[in-house]
């Protein structure tokens, strides 16, 4: 028998465990040989009935096993598929998962960012709230700062004006002061100077030179004296002579010293004197280093031209003024001009002429126009090196001519508008020596002849002067005849007299001294110069003063133009203000403006909603009550009710050039099926008020109808003339049709088609009507019509209006108009004299209303 064994089973089962076992059993009992032993024969044919059974169940279970092999290779294949599957699906899961991980973190950024742009939104809102307020604070403030402002500014420039007008009067009466006090200025100072003497005469003593103090040469002049303006002159140790000038001046005494005297013609010159300074004296007495001095020490003429250009900075606000510069010299009595180059010297002769003024010029003379002390200075360098020197025993570089600077002055006040011109002779004689002594002979000799003779024509000219001659000779020489101006007259003269302190010149400087004392003496007594000195310091007082008082003035002015300078700064800074508070505000409200449209438009389009809800909700409405049809009163009488609630009743209807009614509703309060919301109308009518004085009128201009299905009826296109009372305008007083006739019976006609209603509803003329009560009639219907019109035409809805089209009474008694109401017929019913109702009639009256196709009652 095989013994069943080693048989395999992978899965479990109940059934197959125990078989298992019990073939184990078989297999390794102990009892198995016993029971071989014991009943083989018995055993044995169980056995077999037993194997058989066990070879059956062995077929049974190998079958079995075998289908479960199958089945479990089925399985295995369907959970490979199911876990290929699985782990697509698991793949797909994560995928899934990870998709809507990526979603869920996209949502929750996008959810943080709303939350974000909520928050910004409501920080936004919160933000144009404070904004607004702000906006109101500011405009309030703007408001009162601008109020503030003009008041201020008003007051300001009230302030600024009377001020302006206190300053240009104070500037006014300072200009005159100023004129006033510059005129009285320069009148006391000429009297200073005329009572120090027109022609003043300073003596100047040379040092000994180099050579006369090797040579041990005494002094001959004391100056112990000359502090009085006395001059002693010794002569072998005596007192010789004594001569008295207007100043002595030692040999220490510097060019500052010397000009100091001097400047005040300087003064004299710009206030339009014509002056005249010149040195006199023996050769080599210092004349020309008086005047002109050296670049070190500069001389009267350089000092001079300066001290003009000081006097015409300070009065620079006051005057204008031109200097130019002739430089000139007079050799052997021919003038030669020393500012011409070399070349041109002698092309042409100079002469002396006198013009249209009786003022004496050189034609053709170079003024060299000068600005500064620079170009003062170039031009008397210019002129020094052009003159023309000599040579002599006397003085090795003595010049034998006379060296004259003219300086012209033209002055304008710039507050009175005088003009000056006035001259300024600046000369250096030649020397005087004496011919016996120099021994010149020839052509030197001729020089000197010249030289003397002119400077005797210029003492002769001085003496006549002083004489006040009929006669002065002037022309006596060329030097007299150029000086002629600023010699006579108002002129102001300053001689120095320049003599040597050297014992050997005593005849010459003793010559020099008794000719300016001459000069001198003639001009000025003795008496005359006592009352110099005290008026002098009584005018010099005045002139402090006057000075004083002006600066003072001065100094006014100046505070007076700060004060208005200051205001005006004040002024300008508010203006820029106001300004930018202005701009802020037109910048305030255009924001206004758009938020206002923005919630306008809000607003709009929610009206717009709710009215298509109530609109949608009627018509379903009307829809679900069409089957059960009411009768006509008492439908009229309901939606006369609806309307007459919904519409206000002052409002005129005006009737369309068709004589069908355009609804007028007002467009965001009344709750009508037919009303017509227009936004832009509605715009319109919050932008301009006057649109409120006329009746909206809605755009569609359908007819209602009493039929309850169709509630209009499309406007057709004809113009119906069923009705008396046309409307060509949509004002809110209609038009009444020109002629209308008094009706005499009533004539009741249907009217099938509107264009062929006009002949037949208006009534034929009688008769027995004159063309005057014709007249007269009309006129009473007409304004009975518009006046009853304007009275009872009431806002109503589409149904009401197609219930007034029934039938109108307009007012009058037996007057009644009776219209189709599906507006295709009329009747008009009435007719006789139009007379006026009273009051109460008239408000009993009521719009009739007809049937379909009949006439009103
Ligand atoms: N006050 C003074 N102090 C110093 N030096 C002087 C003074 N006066 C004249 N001199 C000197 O004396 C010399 C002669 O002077 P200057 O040439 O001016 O005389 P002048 O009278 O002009 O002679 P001329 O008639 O020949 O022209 C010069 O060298 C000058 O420097």
């Amino acid at each position: 028998m095989p013994i069943v064994c080693g048989i395999s089973i992978r899965k479990h089962s109940s059934k197959c465990t125990g078989e298992c076992e019990v073939l184990e059993f078989s297999k390794n009992s102990p009892q198995r040989n016993s029971l071989e032993v014991s009943g083989d024969i018995k055993a044995d044919g169980e056995l077999q009935l037993a194997n058989v059974s066990h070879e059956k169940e062995l077929e049974e279970v190998k079958r079995q096993v075998e289908e479960l092999k199958r089945e479990n290779e089925l399985k295995c294949k369907e959970c490979a598929e199911a876990c290929k599957s699985l782990k697509d699906l698991q793949n797909e899961l994560m995928r899934k998962s990870m998709h809507v991980g990526s979603l869920a973190f996209a949502i929750e950024g996008q959810v943080k960012e709303k939350s974000k742009w909520f928050s910004s939104l409501r920080d936004l809102t919160r933000n144009l709230k404070i904004l607004k307020m702000d906006q109101i604070k500011v405009s309030e403030e703007a408001s009162t700062y601008k109020q503030q402002f003009l008041a201020d500014f008003a007051d300001m420039s009230s302030t600024i004006q009377s001020k302006l007008k206190e300053q240009v009067e104070l500037h006014e009466d300072l200009k005159i002061k100023f004129i006033k006090g510059a005129k009285e200025q320069k009148e006391l100072y000429n009297k200073v100077l005329d009572l120090k003497g027109n022609i003043r005469v300073f003596c100047r003593c040379r040092p000994l030179n180099a050579e006369e103090t090797a040579s041990g040469a005494s002094m001959t002049i004391d100056f112990e004296a000359a502090k009085d303006g006395e001059l002693n002159v010794k002569s072998n140790g005596t007192s010789k002579k004594t001569f008295k000038f207007d100043a002595i001046f030692s040999p220490q005494a510097n060019q500052a010293e010397v000009f100091e005297d001097t400047a005040p013609l300087a003064t004299s010159v710009l206030d339009g004197y014509n002056a005249c300074i010149f040195a006199y004296g023996q050769t080599g007495t210092g004349k020309t280093f008086t005047m002109e001095g050296t670049e070190e020490s500069r001389g009267v003429n350089y000092r001079t031209l300066e001290e003009l250009f000081r006097i015409i900075e300070e009065r620079k606000n006051a005057v204008r003024y031109e200097i130019s510069v002739s430089v000139l010299e007079v050799y052997n009595e021919q003038i030669r001009d020393l500012l011409v180059s070399g070349s041109q010297q002698g092309v042409k002769r100079l002469e002396i002429k006198q013009d249209g003024e009786g003022m004496h010029h050189v034609p053709g003379l170079v003024e060299a126009h000068v600005n500064n002390m620079n170009e003062v200075w170039e031009a008397l360098r210019t002129g020094s090196n052009a003159r023309a020197v000599g040579s002599t025993n006397a003085n090795e570089h003595s010049s034998r001519s006379h060296c004259i600077h003219c300086v012209m002055v033209k002055g304008e006040n710039l507050l009175n508008g005088e003009c000056t011109r006035s001259k300024l002779w600046l000369i250096d004689l030649a020397g005087s020596e004496r011919i016996a002594k120099t021994e010149v002979q020839g052509e030197r000799l001729k020089e000197t002849q010249n030289i003397n003779r002119s400077l005797s024509a210029l003492g002769d000219v001085i003496s006549s002067l002083a004489t006040k001659s009929a006669h002065i000779p002037f022309r006596n020489s060329k030097l007299t005849h150029l000086l002629q101006d600023s010699l006579g007259g108002d002129s102001k003269t300053l001689m120095f007299v320049q003599i040597s302190p050297n014992e050997n010149d005593l005849s010459e400087t003793l010559c020099s001294l008794n000719f300016a004392s001459r000069v001198r003496g003639i001009e000025l007594g003795p008496a005359k110069k006592q009352v110099d000195s005290m008026e002098l310091l009584k005018y010099k007082q005045m002139v402090e003063k006057g000075k004083q008082d002006m600066k003072n003035k001065d100094f006014q002015m100046k505070k007076m133009e700060d004060t208005v300078h200051g205001l005006d700064i004040k002024l300008k800074e508010k203006d820029m203000k106001n300004k930018s508070l202005q701009d802020k505000i037109k910048e305030l409200e255009s924001q206004l403006l758009v938020e206002r449209k923005l919630a306008r438009q809000h607003v709009d389009s929610k009206i717009a909603e709710q009215f298509q809800q109530q609109h949608m909700r009627q018509q379903n409405e009307e829809e679900d009550a069409a089957p059960t049809r009411l009768p006509l009163a008492s439908k009229i009488s309901a939606l006369k009710t609806c309307d007459e609630n919904k519409f206000p009743l002052n409002i005129p209807r005006p009737l369309t050039e068709n004589n069908s009614y355009k609804l007028s509703v007002p467009s965001a309060t009344v709750d009508c099926p037919l009303k017509h919301n227009d936004l832009t109308e509605k715009e319109n009518k919050e932008n301009n008020p006057d649109i409120d004085e006329q009746p909206v009128v809605l755009k569609r201009l359908g007819r209602a109808s009493m039929c309850p299905i169709a509630h209009r009826i499309l406007p057709t296109p004809a113009p119906r003339r069923n009705s008396l009372i046309p409307i060509r305008t949509l004002s809110a007083v209609p038009k009444l049709p020109p002629p209308l006739f008094p009706l005499r019976s009533i004539q009741s006609e249907e009217m099938e088609d509107a264009d062929g209603v006009d002949s037949k509803c208006l009534p034929e003329p009688t008769s027995q009507d004159s063309p005057k009560e014709l007249k007269t009639a009309s006129k009473k219907l007409n304004s009975v019509l518009r006046r009853s019109l304007q009275k009872k035409m009431q806002f109503k809805s589409p149904m009401q209006q197609n219930i007034r089209r029934v039938g109108v009474n307009v007012g009058m008694e037996k007057v009644r108009i009776s219209i189709g109401s599906r507006g295709r017929m009329a009747q008009r019913v009435m007719l006789g004299n139009a007379r006026r109702v009273p009051k109460e009639n008239q408000l009993k009256q009521r719009w009739n209303i007809g049937t379909a196709n009949k006439a009103a009652l």
